[in-house]
């Protein structure tokens, strides 16, 4: 598995605040991942060190390729006109592909000379995607493409985004904090919270390894004995488990597969556990 993105015992720190803390991870080259978690976990400043804004204070991150990065609030001008921001951005990236900005904007489209400021949100996303993808980075870096879109803008931008995975095998990284956006399009998930990486894998494999249980609270210790709980919800009475490893038998318990949304919910949760290739796997 060739990666496009590795990171070692990467460290952010903001004055005394450690935004990110002892990070290793490695994303395979081709995938669209998924990078999640609470307010305040280190996503963007994560996504900064990958793009090259900072630097890290310990460890590494290494890109292999070019990263291009889209910031949350998008990098546009109102009272441009497209045309005008296509201009500056063939201006200030010497491998800037026009002809390919222009026909992504005529296929979607959005006229070149409309104001910036008069797009819909949806447009404006669209623009601003066009201008990191002209760029034709190896990885496309994305904070929180889809904040402040309706539904069915969320779904086209998506929508786009895999069409050029598809079509140029480039590689993704995209924070969000709406899990069902990501569950139909992103094959590779990371988990951040409180600055620490608590998941980084393949998804199918996550979902496949994972599982949720519900039934009597008096059998959750029995349970713990024999496989990994991540965590715990539920009454004195009646809990509800993420799991993770081997199945569970007892009839007693109502087995079923977890969702994305459920399993990153659960790792949240508890901050102490963890699935993380190479490392101890779920402990807490
Ligand atoms: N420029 C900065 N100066 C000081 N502290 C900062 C700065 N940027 C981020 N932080 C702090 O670092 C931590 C991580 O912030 P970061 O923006 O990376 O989180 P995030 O996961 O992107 O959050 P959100 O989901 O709210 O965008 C937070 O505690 C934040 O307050």
């Amino acid at each position: 598995m060739r990666p496009v993105l590795e990171a070692t015992g990467l460290g952010v720190r903001y004055r005394r605040t450690w935004a990110l803390r002892d990070c290793s991870l490695s994303v395979p080259a081709g995938r669209v991942a998924a990078l999640v978690g609470p307010n305040g976990a280190g996503k963007t400043t994560l996504m900064h060190a990958t793009a090259g804004l900072i630097n890290p204070d310990r460890g590494s991150v290494t890109v292999y390729g070019e990263a291009a990065f889209m910031a949350q609030d998008k990098p546009l001008y109102d009272g441009f006109t497209v045309a005008e921001m296509l201009a500056f951005g063939r201006r200030l990236n010497p491998g800037w592909d026009d002809a390919a900005a222009r026909s992504r904007l005529r296929a979607l489209g959005i006229g070149l000379d409309g104001k910036v400021g008069k797009l819909s949100g949806g447009q404006q996303a669209q623009v601003a995607l066009t201008l990191v993808l002209a760029r034709h980075p190896d990885l496309l870096v994305l904070d929180e493409p889809l904040a402040n879109l309706d539904p069915l803008a969320r779904h086209d931008v998506m929508r786009s985004i895999m069409a050029e995975v598809a079509d140029r095998g480039l590689s993704v990284l995209l924070s969000s904090h709406v899990v069902s956006d990501l569950e139909d399009t992103c094959d590779w998930l990371v988990v951040l919270n409180g600055g620490r990486l608590q998941v980084s894998g393949d998804v199918e494999e996550l979902l496949a390894e994972h599982r949720v249980l519900s039934g009597p609270a008096e059998l959750a210790d029995g349970v713990a004995a024999r496989t990994r709980v991540v965590s715990a919800t539920g009454t004195a009475r009646q809990v509800t488990l993420l799991v993770r490893g081997e199945p569970v038998l007892d009839p007693r318990w109502n087995v079923r597969p977890a969702g994305l949304e459920e399993l990153v919910m659960g790792y949240l949760r508890s901050p102490d556990s963890a699935a993380l290739p190479g490392l101890a796997g779920v402990t807490g």
